[in-house]
């Protein structure tokens, strides 16, 4: 199953009285287990597609199937449970609770869906020990290097051992030696959890990673590029 079909999606914002068309005529499938890239130059619309497939914003017309569920059907409550459930995030400023430490940022999605706290316990050491922050687990986020603050991050959006995870721009705020790490990390973790990413980025890293890449422009996609699957699984 594809964890994401479009089908003829539009997203228009609406600022004070102007309609912002960003997004025409959507149709799109993105592969399981794979890494996938939305590339376009700025204000081509990448943040609000990923917003899209990432439940975070509703389509104004068209169909958005995420991971089998038809989303723009839902209603706010149950998207939410959704998203929780369902969706993993990583963000370029890697919002992390800034009063949590490593620990307790990765285990509050956890607590969220109501993991019982003995599998939660498992679950968090264990995503900690595979990004290389076991020893770091009573740091709070401002006790660490941008590149931890990364890693704690995706053990964060992994910890519900969602099918998919967004990332918007992950690197963006890495030199580019932590970027080029990070990039290793997530594809080591998308192999292990058999989990799809799907990125926004405009870093060459991060492409030419990419089993899949979706080009946009102006709000429309004008190509996809696949690899060949043996790169990916
Ligand atoms: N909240 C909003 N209200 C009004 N217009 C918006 C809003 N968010 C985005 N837009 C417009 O929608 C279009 C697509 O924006 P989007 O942020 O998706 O592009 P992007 O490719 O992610 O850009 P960048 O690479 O600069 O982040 C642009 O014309 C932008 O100005």
């Amino acid at each position: 199953m594809y964890p994401v079909v479009f089908k003829k999606v539009v997203k228009t914002y609406h600022l004070d009285a102007v309609d912002v068309p960003a997004l025409s005529d959507i149709d799109l499938d993105i592969r399981p287990n794979c890494f996938t890239v939305i590339s376009g130059p700025s204000g081509s619309g990448k943040t609000t597609l990923l917003n899209l497939i990432g439940c975070i914003d509703r389509a104004n017309s068209g169909e958005v199937i995420v991971a089998g569920h038809d989303v723009n059907a839902m209603s706010d409550n149950a998207l939410s449970d959704f998203r929780a459930h369902h969706l993993g995030y990583i963000f370029q400023n890697f919002n992390l609770l800034p009063v949590l430490s490593t620990y307790e940022n990765v285990e509050y999605p956890l607590i969220l869906t109501k993991v019982p706290a003995a599998k939660r316990k498992e679950r968090v050491m264990a995503l900690l020990d595979a990004v290389g922050l076991a020893d770091r687990v009573h740091n709070r986020p401002g006790q660490l290097s941008g590149g931890q603050r990364q890693r704690v991050a995706i053990a964060r959006a992994l910890a519900t051992e969602p099918k998919l995870v967004l990332a918007d721009e992950p690197t963006a705020n890495l030199d580019s030696q932590t970027g080029a790490a990070i990039i290793t990390l997530m594809r080591k973790m998308q192999r292990e959890h058999q989990v799809s990413f799907v990125f926004s980025s405009h870093d060459p890293q991060v492409q030419a990673e990419a089993d899949d890449t979706i080009f946009i422009r102006d709000g429309r996609i004008i190509g996809v590029e696949r690899k060949s699957l043996e790169n990916a699984v």
